[in-house]
């Protein structure tokens, strides 16, 4: 076994090393990672597992994982030390966005996708009064979102889902200083739509930030949808039945 090998091994499906590579195989059926773009992240205490650039995410293996320790970056998170590096790859793009939800929420995943419906979401923010913020409201699924960074309990029905958007750059890694922008702008979000790109979801574990992201892409559809019916994404509905 080379160095740092036993940090991606384990015959627990659940570890991250083994996670990573399923969930990106699922992402991969839903559109959400194909031709390289998105992925995934975890971290698990002090551990951050990341994939490779520019691989095919669905096929990766728990061997083709880097593992990084936060406590063992520096301040910036610019340098960063890698306790596992697979031979002839280089980490994904996402990192420092993957690290970002990570540091400043607290999140145990992040996930990025490529999916149609965030990215026609950006396109017809484009020609709105309002660009920068994907709202909707008085849709179930709404009900699939946390409240906010340490708040407990989720959205209502009746509550707005509020998911800014940032324009693209060239660069993946350029997206970070906006994100984390982003993230100060609107400290209860879990997701950060990019223009023409994508969008970044995360939860403070695995389970949330995969529903969260389902949730979103489920609202990102069927926003698409209501918009090409000429049905606004706001609505005025009286709530029925006690109010809790
Ligand atoms: C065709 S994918 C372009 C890069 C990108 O947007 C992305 O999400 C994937 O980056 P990675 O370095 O993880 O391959
Ligand atoms: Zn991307």
């Amino acid at each position: 076994m080379a160095s740092g090998d036993e940090l991606v091994t384990s015959s627990n499906p659940e570890h991250p090393a083994n996670l990573i590579p399923s969930l990106c195989a699922k992402f991969w059926t839903l559109g959400w990672v194909t031709g390289t773009g998105g992925g995934c992240s975890i971290c698990e205490d002090d551990l951050v597992y990341i994939a490779p650039s520019g691989v095919q995410k669905e096929l990766m293996k728990p061997s083709d994982i880097y593992v990084l320790s936060l406590a063992a970056q520096d301040a910036s998170l610019k340098n960063r030390v890698y306790l596992r590096s697979p031979p002839c790859y280089k980490p994904s793009q996402c990192t420092p966005l993957f690290l970002a939800a990570f540091t400043l929420r607290g999140a145990g995943c992040c996930i990025h996708t490529h999916s149609h419906w965030a990215v026609l979401v950006t396109l017809l923010l484009e020609s709105t009064d309002s660009p920068k913020m994907f709202e909707i409201n008085n849709i179930e699924q709404i009900k699939g979102f946390g409240r906010g960074f340490q708040k407990t309990g989720n959205l209502g029905y009746h509550d707005t889902l509020r998911i800014p958007v940032i324009e693209n750059t060239p660069h993946e890694e350029d997206l970070t200083e906006f994100l984390e922008e982003a993230m100060r702008q609107n400290p209860d979000t879990y997701a950060v739509l990019v223009r023409r790109h994508g969008v970044y979801v995360w939860g403070d574990n695995v389970h949330k930030a995969k529903t969260q992201c389902e949730s979103l892409d489920y609202l990102f559809q069927l926003a698409v949808e209501m918009k090409r019916l000429n049905l606004p994404w706001i609505s005025e509905v009286t709530p029925v039945g006690p109010q809790r």
